[in-house]
């Protein structure tokens, strides 16, 4: 269905080709995830499959079509065969939940008639019917992203392609989220999903394909993630908090460092810290950094990264499973503790733990405000430490 053969992608400006003779074939109704560290490839392999881009060498086919041979006019037709999904979202933001789905139809020429029953089909389909005079400033970030599945699946593609779809989400609307994709998957629809989601990925247990500096590293039927040191090199800069089987948990003291004077990082960095702090399970933990980290870098920041980590306190905690422990024994970890109301309020100690956004990229993703998840307990402790910050900043002042 989707055919890479020794696929090289060199950008204009790229010091390093994206791609470098990249060969991958995902057959018909397979569900394949693209892992990789930042900057890897995913999407450019993505927005190849999408002609979106064109490859600096090799052959693309997708949907039995020779990407190399096909003329201008026919790419819409390619386009229609692929429905794609955005971290972002990517609705209408003045159309309705029914408008933004049944757009996808209307420029696509399907008759009036034929609207009116696939949308709310789809709609139904994916857990909307009700919201559909919604606007997507009316809806929950997993609502919004069920719009825009439902948006790239009314036409029924044979591909369904996803960049981060889950990226802006916490795990329990991921996983609803991940649940609609397999539905999807199993009618028959050809998914390919880039993820920096390592317990999406752990739980599934669907073919991975890893990329690293442009070059396929694994490729794994049933896989898992992979080891996340590798993947994301900044987390793994933190010291694993309590490791598998050593009987104690450590309770952290946090500071956070915030370098930018950007307030949503800080507040990005600062939840990072509260929940890494809280005392959950240390895949929990992970689970709370990777998610702040995609928060921070949706601010248009780098992700979050952890110095230094000392333990200010210890308690024994039961052993916890690897992360990489099969699907079948592990289920999928669930929200992380509530952290507590002011992370420096729990121990004496000062400052073992410390975070920092080192250093602001200039947007190269604009933050489209709409796309936002809803605000969450977590932002609301941000937000209570960064007012008692601004109250003690005045006393000592
Ligand atoms: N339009 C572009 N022009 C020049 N270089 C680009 C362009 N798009 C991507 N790149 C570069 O190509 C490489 C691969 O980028 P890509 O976006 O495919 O990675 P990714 O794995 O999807 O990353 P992320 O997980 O951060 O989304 C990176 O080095 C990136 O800087």
């Amino acid at each position: 269905m989707i055919r890479f053969e020794n696929v090289s992608k060199v950008y204009a400006r790229g010091a390093r080709p994206a791609l470098d003779t990249v060969s991958v074939d995902v057959a018909r109704g397979e569900f394949v995830f693209l892992v990789g560290a930042s900057g890897s490839g995913k999407s450019t392999f993505l927005r190849l499959a999408l002609r979106e881009e064109r490859p600096t060498r090799g052959k693309i086919y997708v949907a039995g079509r020779d990407l190399s041979r096909l003329s201008g006019w026919k790419v819409p037709s390619l386009r229609r065969s692929i429905g794609m999904v955005f971290q972002d979202f990517r609705l209408l933001p003045n159309k309705t939940v029914y408008e933004n789905v049944a757009f996808a139809l209307e420029v696509i020429g399907k008759p009036r008639h034929a609207i009116k029953t696939t949308v709310p089909e789809v709609l139904e389909m994916v857990g909307l019917d009700g919201k559909e005079k919604r606007r997507p400033h009316e809806l929950s970030g997993g609502e919004q992203q069920r719009v825009a599945i439902a948006r790239a699946f009314v036409n029924r593609p044979p591909i369904l392609l996803a960049d981060e779809p889950t990226g802006n989400l916490d795990p329990t609307t991921s996983l609803g989220i991940m649940r609609l994709l397999e539905r999807i998957n199993r009618t028959g629809t050809t998914v390919v999903m880039a993820t920096h989601d390592d317990e999406i990925v752990n739980e599934m247990r669907k073919r991975v394909v890893e990329l690293s500096a442009g070059h396929v590293v694994r490729d794994e039927a049933a896989g898992v993630y992979g080891e996340r040191e590798r993947i994301l090199p900044d987390t793994a800069a933190s010291p694993v908090l309590d490791a598998p089987g050593q009987g104690e948990r450590q309770v952290h003291r946090v500071e956070v460092t915030p370098e930018t004077g950007d307030l949503e990082a800080e507040a990005a960095a600062e939840a990072a810290a509260a929940r890494a702090s809280a005392t959950g399970s240390r895949v929990q933990r992970q689970g709370a950094l990777r998610r702040a980290d995609r928060r921070a870098a949706a601010t248009g920041m780098t992700p979050v990264v952890a110095r230094t980590a000392e333990p200010a306190a210890a308690e024994p905690v039961p052993a916890e499973p690897a992360a990489a422990e099969p699907a079948a024994t592990r289920p999928l970890p669930a929200e992380p503790a509530a952290p507590a109301p002011a992370a420096t309020e729990r121990t004496p100690e000062p400052a073992p733990f410390s975070y920092t956004v080192p250093v602001p990229y200039a947007a190269t993703r604009p933050v489209d405000p709409s796309a936002r998840r809803p605000p969450s307990d977590a932002d609301d402790v941000v937000q209570q430490v960064l007012r008692e910050r601004a109250v003690r900043a005045g006393q000592e002042g």
